[in-house]
C-alpha cells in the first residue's frame, strides 16, 4: 500500500502561500488538501474557486478538494475547471450522493465521500464500489488545530477490513489532529492518505515536518515488504 501525505492548506501562511506549497511538494507530499467551507455546513468560511485556480499554476500536486458545503452538487464542474483532481463531499450534506459521484466522475475527477465523527461508518458501504476514497473526519469539521478523536482508530479499522475483504481499490483518508505522534497508529489502523495542517505548516520547517511523515511512511512500507517476503518464502 502506498502512503500519501496531504498537507492542509488551511494552516498555511497566506502571505507566502506559493512558496509554502512548493516546499511541501519538494519534500514529497503528493497531495494538497484544500478545505472549502461555506459557513453553513460548518461554522467557518475558508476559500473557494479563485484561490484554487491561482495556485494551480504553482503546484503539480494532486489537488484534493474537501467540500464542507451544503448542496455540493451545484459546484462540482466549477471546482474541477479550477483545478481540482479529486473532490470529496460530505454524505451529511448531499441530497443524492449517487448523483454527486456521477457528476464528479463526469467532470473527470476522482470522487470521495467524507463522514463526520458521529456518522456511522456503515453509511458509506453502499457507495464503496463507485468512489475512489473515503475521508474519515477525526475531529468535528470546521477548524484546524483540534485534537484527534481516539475513537477514529476503530472506525478506520472497521472500514479497512470491509474494503479489504471485498478487494475494493478505495483509499482511506483521515483528517484532523494528525501529527508525528499518531501517524504510525493511524496507518497501522489502515489509513493511507493522511491530511495534516498544523503538523506540517506550524512549528519547525515545512520541509522537516513533511520529511518526518515521509520517513514514517517509508518505515511502514519496508516493514510490510519484509513481512510479505517472509510469507512468500513460507509458501
Ligand atoms: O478539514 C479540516 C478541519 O475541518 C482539516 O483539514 C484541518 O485543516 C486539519 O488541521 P489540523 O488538525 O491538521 O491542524
Amino acid at each position: 500500500m502506498m502512503y500519501i501525505l496531504a498537507p492542509s492548506l488551511l494552516a498555511a501562511d497566506f502571505n507566502i502561500l506559493g512558496q509554502q506549497i512548493l516546499e511541501t511538494q519538494r519534500a514529497g507530499a503528493e497531495y494538497l488538501h484544500i478545505d472549502v467551507m461555506d459557513g453553513i455546513f460548518v461554522p467557518s468560511i475558508s476559500f473557494g474557486m479563485p484561490l484554487i485556480k491561482s495556485i494551480r499554476g504553482t503546484s503539480r500536486q494532486f489537488f484534493d478538494v474537501h467540500l464542507m458545503i451544503m448542496n455540493p452538487e451545484k459546484y462540482i464542474k466549477e471546482f474541477v475547471e479550477c483545478g481540482a483532481d479529486g473532490i470529496t463531499f460530505h454524505l451529511e450534506a448531499a441530497d443524492c450522493a449517487e448523483k454527486v459521484i456521477e457528476d464528479i466522475h463526469a467532470s473527470g475527477a476522482e470522487a470521495g465521500i467524507s463522514i463526520k465523527p458521529g456518522t456511522p461508518v456503515e453509511a458509506v458501504y453502499p457507495y464503496l464500489d463507485k468512489i475512489e476514497m473515503v475521508l474519515i473526519m477525526s475531529v468535528e469539521p470546521g477548524f484546524g488545530g483540534q485534537t484527534f478523536m481516539p475513537k477514529s482508530y476503530e472506525r478506520i479499522r472497521q472500514l479497512r477490513n470491509y474494503i479489504d475483504e471485498r478487494k475494493l481499490p478505495v483509499k482511506i483518508e483521515v483528517d484532523g489532529g494528525v501529527g508525528k505522534k499518531n501517524v504510525r497508529e493511524i496507518i497501522d489502523a489502515g489509513a493511507n492518505v493522511l491530511v495534516a495542517g498544523s503538523a506540517v505548516f506550524k512549528k519547525r520547517s515545512i520541509s522537516d515536518n513533511t520529511s518526518q511523515f515521509m520517513a514514517a511512511f517509508k518505515e511502514k512500507e519496508e516493514e510490510k515488504n519484509k513481512c510479505d517476503n517472509g510469507k512468500d518464502r513460507q509458501k
